[in-house]
Order: C-alpha cells, then sequence, then structure tokens
C-alpha cells in the first residue's frame, strides 16, 4: 500500500473547486477503461462543497451519470425529508441536477422508511446490497470520499467506539456525539474496498485530527487513520487543516 499523498490548497473554496475537477477525471477515466465508474460520497460541509463544485464545472456534462454506482460511507438515520439527511444534501448540491439512474443511487433506508426505527436492519440491508452489487473480485469503489471531525472520527465511526472494532460491512451507530445521534456507517473493512479513499477536509480545527492520523495514529483512536485506498490515499487538505 502506498504512503498517503497530501494536497494542500490556500482556502476551502480552492480545495472544493480541486476536489470537484479530481472527481470528474477519476469518473470519466473509470468509464473509459471500465465502462463504469463507482463513488462513495460523504457528508458534511467539505463533502457537499465538492459536490456542488461538481454541479457548477463547465466539466460536469463529461460524466456520463447515467453509469455511476453511487454510495454514502455514512448516513444520518432519520426521516427521508429531514435535511440532515446526507443524500438529501447531496441531491440539493448536485444530483437532482443530473441524469444519474434511480438504481444505482443506492440511499440507505431513512427512519421513516421500510425497515422503520430499526436503524441495524437498515444497515443490514445496506450491507446486503454492497456484497450483492459488489460481486465481483477487485476494488468496490473507484473513489470512496470521507471528511473526518476535529476529534478524529471519519464517517459515522468514533474514536473507541463499537464501530471502531466492527469487522461486518457497515453497522448502525447509537448515540453518536455529532448530531443526528442515530446512524448507519460503512466499517473499517468496507472502507477499505476503494482504489481510491479520498480524506477531504478544511479548517484549523481538524488540523490536530490531521497530523494524528497522518502520524500513523490507532484508528480506534483516531478512525480517521483507518481508511486506504488500494492504490492512492489523498488528503486533500486547506492550509488551516494543515496547522501551519
Ligand atoms: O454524516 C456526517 O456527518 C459525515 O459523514 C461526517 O463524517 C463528516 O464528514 C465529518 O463530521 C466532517 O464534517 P465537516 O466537514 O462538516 O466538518
Amino acid at each position: 500500500m502506498s504512503a498517503d499523498q497530501v494536497v494542500v490548497h490556500a482556502t476551502p473554496a480552492l480545495l472544493a473547486e480541486s476536489a470537484a475537477a479530481r472527481l470528474i477525471t477519476s469518473i470519466v477515466d473509470a468509464q473509459t477503461s471500465r465502462g463504469r465508474a463507482s463513488i462513495v460520497l460523504t457528508g458534511g460541509s467539505t463533502g457537499i462543497a465538492v459536490l456542488a463544485s461538481v454541479n457548477a464545472s463547465p466539466a460536469r456534462d463529461a460524466v456520463d451519470w447515467q453509469r455511476v454506482e453511487i454510495w454514502w460511507g455514512d448516513e444520518r438515520f432519520v426521516p427521508a425529508s429531514d435535511k440532515e439527511r446526507n443524500d438529501l444534501q447531496a441531491y440539493d448540491a448536485l444530483l437532482g441536477a443530473v441524469p444519474v439512474d434511480p438504481a444505482r443511487v443506492h440511499r440507505v433506508p431513512s427512519s421513516d422508511g421500510k425497515f422503520g426505527d430499526d436503524a441495524a436492519a437498515a444497515a443490514a440491508w445496506y450491507a446486503d446490497q454492497l456484497t450483492m452489487v459488489n460481486n465481483e473480485a477487485g476494488p468496490w469503489f473507484d473513489v470512496l470520499m470521507l471528511g473526518l471531525g476535529e476529534e478524529g472520527h471519519t464517517a459515522s465511526i468514533f474514536p473507541e467506539s463499537p464501530a471502531a472494532y466492527d469487522e461486518g460491512v457497515t453497522c448502525a451507530v447509537r448515540d453518536c456525539p455529532k448530531p443526528p445521534p442515530t446512524r448507519v456507517s460503512m466499517t473499517f473493512p468496507t472502507l477499505a474496498r476503494a482504489d481510491e479513499v479520498w480524506m477531504m477536509t478544511a479548517g484549523g480545527g481538524k488540523a490536530d485530527a490531521v497530523g494524528k492520523a497522518l502520524g500513523g495514529a490507532d484508528r480506534t483512536r483516531v478512525p480517521a487513520a483507518g481508511p486506504k485506498g488500494r492504490r492512492r490515499t489523498l488528503w486533500l487538505l486547506d492550509q488551516a487543516a494543515t496547522g501551519s
């Protein structure tokens, strides 16, 4: 596994624009070489800003949006219409403006969906979808995007939480320190199934977590240290998140 690569941009806006350009190119490259592309979206301000930048990009429609498999690394387990939903924020930022194939947009069930308030059942269903769709050898995802929190969480895996030790495909997260409290998250084994992992964050508040993760912290204590791409792991940061 190659060493993590760090790319630093002067501002959060440049980070979002650059990551958006990188994402468009990565999807086009995957579709050219493999006939399809599979990406994992993240919630959080940086993750959504990247999607908005993709939508605003003149190159947006270089992507064949019909042939993109779209997943979420984590989702807030709230009603489908709740603006806290990562999928709703992704639709507002990008997915509502491009011709995605609904059958290829893999949304995590909501708390008012077919499993009611059973987050574990929703997580299990999502795990089944992941294993059913990704039934070939090799990476499940071309690009897996993640944010991270000031205390080092990524997706909805928080330090020293049960999710940090879960060896399944997905898990239900309860009493999450970051509201909303109940979520569904991919686990470390699933976050390890990407060709490329992009850790994307901005702001001085994240500098300590970034430094610890890049410094080889244990993933159970600093979950952002865990996810690594099979071919490449990129840290896409603004200057403030480097702490310098
Ligand atoms: O659903 C979520 O909340 C996200 O997946 C979460 O992991 C997020 O990416 C980080 O908390 C960073 O969020 P910010 O970029 O807003 O700080």
